[in-house]
């Protein structure tokens, strides 16, 4: 699914509005019939005091909208208009004038008014600012927001909370609404998955208001929001007569004493998600180990006892993953340098893998293309350095990734495929994954994916949701403290097939 940024989002509005040849009020309508169909929903038989907050831009004028359809359904519906500028908008007119109508009367509050009393038990509807906010909310209408995220009142934001901005990072993260749920139009915003800013937003649906199709599917966007459908296009099927040789042969490179299990976990993973062969290369102190563990995989031992080092394979693999649990010994790093300069093999880089290159950056100039990193935020600091907030890392990742011409997997709640430019964002995941060893099986499941012959960018993303959806699945059956990294491996087949659910 598309993310659109502020300017897109509202091109898709102009250009439905003519395409359709609507006007702009009935879209708006059509935004309040999607907001009251998902309350009444949600409310089922219930019938809490309803508390619209309406700002005078069209986002107030949703708000406006929904009370009406509200009070005709015999809810108990109180309008508190935030009455911060008399620039009023000509939708937010209009519904105001129907609310009258109706013989409702907002009550229009400003910075002398006292701030309305909100109880348990009771909806807050934010519609004071959407996509046109543009500067920090501020003196009484900062209070306001703060006084509706204290009650105890249950919040709903509008298309977004009100003070977040969709295309930068807030300045005064005090003066925005901090919602329990964001009911959004069309599609969704990058700012919902961001760490710093997705908890504004609190859980997120999605409305349709029939913006136009062809307008979203022919406009390009540098974000993309990866679900089901989309990773469903991505796999490809094993043909009837296919054999080993088809699915590739991918070389682990990585442990050390102490952290065999990654490489364990990883070659397991590449297995599962469905590579012909793997071989880990391992110190010699993990022969046993390896072997043991998991008797689908060939091991091949470098001549140290403790650390990864230069050693001759006699074949070609089809990808390689370095890195894990491997330690930074000068003799791994020459190995890294040999793999970077003899350019064998499509490479993935992990954990101390990027935590080498971190150190000795001009390795960066030998990365092959479309190399893939998997950094966790803190590898990631280390190959970028500090960065302001999110949109800044994005911009440092972006620019990283175009210099050297790989693609940066930034590894968190909302994963995020960088490559050429664009933003993969990643739905699937819990908090389950938290858990020593799950970076591990991803990197052995991108591996893995790259030597059945899948292109890098899409190994990465489609290796990326297939983790976090075998997760999900683990995490249904065993709650999310329960789960450990092979439980991911566990579940990977159920997350193919889940696929065409
Ligand atoms: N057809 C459509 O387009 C559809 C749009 N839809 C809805 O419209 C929403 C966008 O509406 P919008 O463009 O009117 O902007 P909105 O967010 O209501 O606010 C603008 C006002 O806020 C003001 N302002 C900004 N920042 C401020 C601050 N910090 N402190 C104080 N004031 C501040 C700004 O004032 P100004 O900067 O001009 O002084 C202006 O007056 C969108 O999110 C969705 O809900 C749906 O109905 C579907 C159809
Ligand atoms: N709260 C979360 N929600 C979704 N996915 C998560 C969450 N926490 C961690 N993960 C996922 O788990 C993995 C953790 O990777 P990493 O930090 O490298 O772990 P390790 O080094 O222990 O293998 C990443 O793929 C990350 O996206
Ligand atoms: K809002």
């Amino acid at each position: 699914m598309k993310i659109f940024n502020k300017g897109k989002l509202k091109e898709a509005d102009e250009f439905t509005i003519k395409e359709q040849n609507i006007s702009s009020d009935e879209l708006m309508e059509r935004a309040a019939i999607q907001l009251f169909g998902w309350l009444k929903t949600q409310l089922k038989e219930n019938r809490p005091k309803i508390n619209l907050f309406c700002g005078i831009g069209n986002n107030g004028g949703d708000g406006l909208a929904l009370a009406r359809l509200l009070l005709n359904d015999g809810y108990e519906v109180e309008v508190y208009i935030v009455n911060f500028s008399d620039k009023r908008s000509d939708d937010f007119l209009l519904n105001l004038k129907r609310l009258k109508e109706h013989q409702f009367w907002p009550e229009f509050i400003n910075e002398n008014s006292d701030l309305p009393e909100l109880n348990q038990g009771e909806i807050v509807i934010d519609a004071i600012f959407g996509i046109g906010l543009n500067r920090p909310a501020e003196g009484w209408i900062k209070e306001l927001i703060q006084h509706i995220n204290q009650s105890k009142s249950y919040v709903i934001a509008v298309d977004v909370p009100s003070g977040l901005y969709l295309d930068k990072a807030p300045e005064v993260p005090e003066a925005i609404i901090k919602a329990e749920t964001t009911i959004t139009f069309q599609l969704p915003k990058l700012v919902f998955f961001l760490p710093e800013t997705a908890e504004f937003a609190g859980r997120v649906e999605i409305a349709d208001i029939g913006l136009d199709q062809n307008f979203i599917a022919k406009t390009a966007s540098e974000a993309l929001l990866i679900q089901q459908h989309d990773a469903q296009r991505l796999y490809k099927p094993r043909g009837k007569f296919s054999h080993k040789g088809t699915f590739g042969h991918c070389l682990v490179a990585g442990g050390s004493y102490g952290k065999m299990g990654s490489v364990l976990l990883a070659t397991k993973a590449a297995l599962r998600v469905g590579v012909g062969k793997v071989s880990a290369l391992i110190p010699k102190c993990g022969y046993d180990i390896l072997q043991l563990g998991i008797p689908e995989a060939m091991v091949i031992t470098a001549e140290n006892e403790k650390f990864l080092e230069k050693t001759t394979i006699d074949f070609t693999p089809e990808s390689i993953c370095f890195g894990i649990g491997a330690g930074k010994e000068e003799a791994t790093k020459e190995y890294l340098e040999q793999l970077l300069k003899e350019r064998t093999a499509p490479l993935l880089i992990d954990a101390d893998g990027i935590n080498i290159l971190a150190e000795n950056q001009e390795l960066l100039n030998y990365l092959p293309e479309k190399s893939i990193l998997t950094p966790h935020p803190g590898e990631l600091k280390r190959l970028l350095g500090e960065w302001e907030d999110d949109f800044d890392k994005l911009e440092k990742a972006k620019a990283f990734s175009l210099k050297y011409k790989v693609i940066v997997v930034i590894k968190g709640a909302y994963t995020i495929t960088i490559a050429d430019k664009n933003l993969y964002i990643n739905s699937t995941g819990n908090p389950g994954m938290a858990t020593a060893g799950s970076g591990d099986t991803l990197s052995g499941i991108i591996a893995g994916l790259v030597a059945q012959g899948y292109d890098a960018t899409i190994a990465a993303v489609f290796g990326v949701y297939l983790h976090g959806k075998a997760g999900d699945l683990a995490a249904e059956k065993l709650g999310f403290e329960a789960v450990i990294a092979d439980d991911l491996i566990q579940h990977l087949g159920e997350a193919y097939k889940s696929l065409f659910e």
